[in-house]
């Protein structure tokens, strides 16, 4: 692929001044595209799914917005993603729920198989694209009490163990087919919307009830296992039994990944600060890329403050193989696909950023103590002609620059998805 004249002018320009502070932006652009993100599926049809008896979301969920064109079907979701991955750079996984199965004949959660999915796999292979996976803990009338693998009744947690049991012979055949790890994401949403006379046993059930999930050892070159914390979710204000202290123990004493999402703490914790923290422990962690507005945890991601910080210290630490990067926000009241684009370009903008900066630099003079070098280094770095190499990068790998991309998506809306009249899914 090539890139339009002025697109090159400028990025020969960008690179000089990189390189007058010692950083090779060919050698950026090379780590990029070897940085695989994980796409979440569920941005695509507001998390709805395809089982028989769909329910709106529930259970600690929600998605707000009435954008047309939501994906009803898995053809037409693949449509999407298709469209989505052809305007973002790079090659790009896709995080698939268990709510996404082709049901032809109806299945219960914890009857879900391999077969399911095998439309997946064969177009993930075509589409030379490497799956993820989630058991789905809500959305479903064993979940409606707010309580799943924490629940007190024995025939409810077993039902949903069984899920779980489910989900990681689905994510080993997933692994198994593509040649590398399926990761198959746990996020339980047990909690209690108000204040907890016993904190206690919810969290000896929910260790107990991943542990029998977890009991058989599956190859890690197949799937690896994560547990991912919340701090409170909309019906668990008061108390969710999955908290980070008790995944980070968990993960710790199980050797599983742990997930970190960006919208799951308090509004002022970040999760950048966490990542050198974690890693000092565990050997992989799994990043849901999200952006908190006061109680949502969901929003689309924008270039922030917050999302740069992530990538820098990504990179900074040297954690490039041990972070695992995935993507989780819903948005329904802008172009679904659109909101995939943003998300993921912002994703890749600011990796981009933080393999621009002069790392040993800034290092460097930190270690010396001369933290007023640090600061104007940093300080210099937010105008450095970051926008000239992403443009480059998009032209090179065959994907429009700018905002070009929205030209493709307001085509793909005008002729395919605003056709799409709506089936509302049955209210719980
Ligand atoms: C649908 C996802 O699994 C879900 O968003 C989960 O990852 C989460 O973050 C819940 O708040
Ligand atoms: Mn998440």
């Amino acid at each position: 692929m090539t890139s339009t004249p002025n697109c090159a002018a400028a990025f020969e320009l960008a690179s000089e001044q990189y390189a007058s502070i010692g950083v090779n932006v060919k050698a950026a652009l090379s780590m990029l595209s070897n940085i695989a993100v994980s796409v979440h599926c569920w941005q695509g049809d507001d998390v709805v799914g395809f089982e028989s008896d769909a329910r709106a979301l529930g259970d600690g969920l929600a998605v707000t917005g009435n954008y047309p064109g939501r994906a009803r079907n898995a053809d037409e979701l693949r449509s999407d993603l298709r469209l989505a991955y052809s305007l973002i750079p790079g090659k790009h996984r896709l995080n698939l729920h268990a709510l996404y199965g082709d049901f032809e004949t109806p299945a219960d959660r914890d009857e879900i198989e391999v077969s399911h999915f095998q439309g997946w796999i064969d177009w993930a292979r075509d589409q030379q694209i490497s799956l993820d996976f989630n058991p789905s803990f809500f959305s479903h009338r064993n979940a409606s009490d707010g309580f799943t693998l924490a629940h007190s009744d024995p025939g409810i947690r077993q039902f949903w163990i069984d899920h779980g049991i489910a989900c990681r012979k689905i994510a080993a055949a997933m692994g198994a087919e593509q040649g590398n790890p399926c990761i198959n994401n746990f996020w339980v949403p047990d909690g209690y919307k108000d204040t907890p006379a016993n904190r206690r046993q919810p969290r000896e059930r929910l260790a107990d009830s991943l542990d029998a999930v977890f009991a058989e050892p599956l190859a890690t070159d197949h799937t690896l296992d994560a547990v991912e914390c919340k701090l409170f979710g909309i019906g668990s204000e008061s108390y969710v039994v999955g908290s980070h202290e008790f995944y980070m123990g968990y993960a710790m004493s199980r050797n599983k990944v742990l997930c970190l999402d960006a919208g799951h703490f308090h509004p002022t914790e970040v999760i950048s600060d966490k990542i050198s923290s974690v890693l000092m422990y565990l050997p992989q962690i799994l990043l849901h890329v999200s952006r908190g507005v006061r109680w949502d945890s969901d929003h689309v991601v924008t270039f922030t403050d917050e999302l740069q910080a992530i990538m820098q210290e990504i990179v900074r630490g040297g954690y490039l193989q041990r972070v695992n990067i995935g993507l989780d926000f819903f948005d329904a009241s802008i172009n679904r696909v659109a909101a995939w684009v943003i998300g993921t370009r912002n994703v890749l903008k600011a990796l981009l950023a933080a393999l621009l900066e002069p790392v040993d630099l800034l290092q460097k003079a930190e270690a010396e103590g001369d933290y007023t070098t640090r600061l104007a280094l940093m300080e210099e770095q937010k105008t450095m002609p970051l926008g000239a190499v992403w443009d480059y990068y998009c032209e090179s790998t065959g994907v429009p620059s700018g905002s070009q991309w929205l030209t493709n998506v307001r085509h793909y809306e005008d002729s395919i998805s605003a056709d799409r009249s709506e089936i509302a899914p049955s209210i719980i």
